[in-house]
């Protein structure tokens, strides 16, 4: 799929699942992603003060969290499917943070910001959904300050057999159906199998920051390997 064809196709899965992506998180990952995303938290270690950038944030949970953990800190969440954003906003205003988070709407492939400008750049369940992995993980590097942290948490490939036959056979068959029964939405929930397919292992991931000159890669298995959590730093010499 070339570029443009990827985007508009992801961006129109985003702009019909909204309503329901947060429901569907919970019931296709078992809740796991939750404590998935604590745990990320954890190794972040976001202290008081400090910036973040969270690309492709759609309904803001990871947002929220690092505003959250920040304090004061400024906070970005940058995102293109106007409807994703929409239900992010209602959750920011809940929970009080509308003056610390900015949402805007933008493409993750070209971030509106100067270099050196975060200390964190994160993204979320978005990476696979690029048209450019790697450019994406170049923006997220020029965008933090040397020292800052790229930081990518993702649905990753398993190795280990059984588990690996089972977790593909749930994928690619019962996902799209769950999908259908409560999303109404078949077609975009078959789009979750298909987009991993081409997307890096959690090596091959790291081994993609290394490329980019990001450093002190850490690459964590999440659940068996159905996710990953990965975080490298911007060397001093980048400024
Ligand atoms: C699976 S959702 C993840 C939402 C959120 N980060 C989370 O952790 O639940 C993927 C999001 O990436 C957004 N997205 C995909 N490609 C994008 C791009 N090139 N630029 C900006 N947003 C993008 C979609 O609109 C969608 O909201």
């Amino acid at each position: 799929m070339d570029t443009h064809s990827k985007e508009t196709h992801v961006q129109s899965v985003f702009q019909k699942v909204a309503p329901k992506y947060d429901l569907m998180n919970d019931l296709i990952s078992f809740r796991r992603h939750k404590a998935w995303r604590k745990f990320t938290m954890k190794q972040m270690n976001v202290q008081p003060g400090d910036t973040a950038i969270d690309l492709c944030c759609g309904t803001c949970d990871w947002t929220i969290a690092i505003a959250k953990a920040s304090q004061n800190g400024r906070t970005v969440g940058l995102d293109f499917s106007s409807n994703m954003l929409e239900v992010g906003r209602k959750k920011v205003d809940k929970e009080g943070l509308s003056n610390q988070i900015e949402l805007i709407q933008g493409n993750a492939m070209e971030l509106p910001f100067p270099d050196n400008s975060f200390d964190y750049a994160t993204i979320g369940f978005g990476l696979r959904n690029v048209a450019d992995y790697s450019r994406v993980l170049q923006e997220m590097q020029r965008v933090v300050k040397p020292g800052g942290r790229v930081v990518c948490l993702e649905t990753s490939k398993p190795t280990w057999q059984p588990f690996k036959s089972i977790y593909y056979l749930y994928f690619e068959r019962i996902l799209p159906l769950m999908g259908r029964l409560v999303a109404k939405s078949y077609e975009q929930y078959k789009w979750l199998p298909e987009s991993l397919k081409a997307f890096p292992g959690r090596e091959e991931l790291a081994q993609m920051y290394r490329e980019i000159g990001l450093q002190n890669v850490q690459a964590f298995p999440l659940t068996g390997g159905v996710a990953a959590l990965h975080i490298g730093v911007k060397g001093k010499d980048k400024a």
